[in-house]
């Protein structure tokens, strides 16, 4: 079946019942959004939590809250999920008892683990999928819930970075051939393993069920509804003036992806790019506005494109004479990461030096360890941790054959005294990093905002 767009709408789309009336509007405007991939209902204001962190407050018996400055705990979660859920149910005037009943029953599931944690944080995407199919019928709409525990949308067992397996493929595209008037809807972020456990994706995983549909279904084009109008030169929270931009190619959004700009999954382009399904960021406030177009190939007009932006990172520095002579010296400190579960983000290095780029928090509990693992394999004359360091990329296809705005980035940071900790060109040379102290980071970002962005403009 060809013809079809994929919609995903995000945890702000359908948050409550005046934006579950949006999502409806827009999927009624076009017969071709025959597929509505939705997320657990995110927050109506700024701070408040997510459904889904509700859910994990649940799972782990109220430590998810622990580094937050509030306090709640897993009973008070669980009435905030029943209420948030019957809110919706009866402003949406639909008959919901019997999932409200369903949804009490599933809070308190008798599993351990991370089995535990995965099913519970499922729930939210789960009966948002139910009361949203709901409410469409009762609009007079053909629609239909799809369930993956029931159509076998099959991932692997790592419960809470669950990955698709191979049949699920299949799996999906039977929906495809079946009931092709009605409109499917299908909750994002979890899947169900072979042996019918719920597992689910690493967060905001809704965006890759969302790409994943598309794929197998192989649809013309996947609409991603956000909150903003497509993705934006910046973060906007810091920078206000950023503007949508117009079209990416998937390497450079995967670059902002990778990089801090977590308004699309990193990984949920993967597979379209394979099919070259474009995607489209859009906003469900505003439908008419043209949002981001995510392509296989664009021309590039300008250098910087958008700058993306990761806080909280640290470095571990290590000096050794003759460092990059020692083979296997690279590969072995890596090794070293990873068998602390560390993911390593950059590693700058040279003759006699390396320094590696981690999340700080990740460095939590097991600094020492680390520390004591390095200098025993590795023998460094010197090793030191900085901490506190915020990683700002500038991304653009331009940037390959015109290095003038890396100059002007420095020269930027030099001319208001910001000193940079750390800067490293990607080999793609399509982006570049620098690394300034956090206390400084929303001043850099701003600056290299205006002199690689705004003053670029004609
Ligand atoms: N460069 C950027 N472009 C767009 N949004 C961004 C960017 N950087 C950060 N964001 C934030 O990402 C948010 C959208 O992502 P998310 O909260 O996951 O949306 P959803 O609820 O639709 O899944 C925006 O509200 C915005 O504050
Ligand atoms: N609800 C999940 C999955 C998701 O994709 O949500 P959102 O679309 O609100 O980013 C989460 O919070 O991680």
């Amino acid at each position: 079946m060809t013809n079809s767009v994929v919609c995903k709408f995000g945890g702000s789309s359908v948050a409550n019942a005046t934006q579950i009336e949006k999502v409806r509007r827009i999927v009624a405007d076009n017969p071709q959004r025959r597929f509505v991939v939705v997320s657990a209902p995110g927050r109506v204001q700024k701070n408040e939590e997510k459904i889904t962190d509700h859910l994990l407050n649940i799972a782990t018996r109220g430590q998810h809250f622990r580094d937050s400055r509030k306090s709640i705990s897993a009973t008070e979660s669980k009435q905030a999920v029943i209420d948030r859920f019957s809110g919706i149910i009866s402003d949406l005037e639909i008959e919901g008892n019997d999932l409200i009943e369903s949804l009490k029953t599933d809070l308190e599931p008798n599993l351990d683990g991370d089995k535990r944690i995965a099913f519970l944080a499922s729930r939210g995407e789960h009966y948002n999928a139910r009361i949203i199919a709901r409410y469409f019928q009762r609009k007079g709409m053909e629609a239909r819930a799809c369930l993956p525990e029931e159509f076998g949308f099959l991932v692997t067992d790592s419960y809470l970075d669950a990955k698709v397996e191979e049949p699920a493929y299949e799996n999906i595209a039977v929906l495809d051939q079946e009931e092709t008037d009605m409109v499917t809807v299908i909750p994002g972020f979890y899947g169900v393993t072979e042996a019918g456990e719920i597992a689910v994706f690493s967060r905001g995983g809704s965006d890759l069920t969302g790409g994943e549909i598309a794929y197998a279904i192989d649809g013309d084009k996947y609409e991603n509804w956000t909150d903003v109008s497509g993705v934006l030169e910046s973060d906007p929270r810091i920078i206000s003036a950023a503007r949508a931009i117009p079209r990416l190619t998937f390497k450079e959004i995967r670059l902002l992806s990778s990089k801090g700009v977590n308004v699309f999954h990193l990984d949920a382009m993967l597979n379209c790019r394979k099919r070259k399904i474009p995607i489209h960021v859009r906003n469900t406030n505003h439908p008419e506005a043209a949002g981001t177009q995510i392509l296989n190939e664009r021309v590039p007009e300008e250098g910087v494109v958008g700058i993306a932006r990761l806080d909280n990172m640290a470095y571990i520095y290590l000096e050794k004479d003759m460092l990059c002579e020692e083979v296997g010296f690279t590969a072995t400190l890596l090794k070293i990461f990873q068998s602390y579960g560390i993911n390593t983000y950059h590693y700058p290095t040279d003759k006699d030096d390396i320094a590696v780029l981690v999340k700080q928090d990740d460095l939590k509990g097991s600094i020492n360890d680390l520390r004591r693992a390095i200098e025993k394999q590795l023998k460094p004359d010197f090793m030191d941790v900085v901490y506190n360091l915020s990683v700002i990329t500038p991304v653009g296809l331009g940037l390959k054959r015109n290095s003038y705005p890396l100059v002007d980035a420095i020269n930027a940071l030099g001319e208001h005294h910001i000193p940079i900790e750390m800067i490293d060109q990607s080999p793609s040379q399509i982006c570049f990093h620098i690394g300034v102290s956090q206390a400084v980071a929303d001043d850099a970002l701003n600056i290299l905002y205006r002199v690689l962005i705004n003053d670029t403009r004609a």
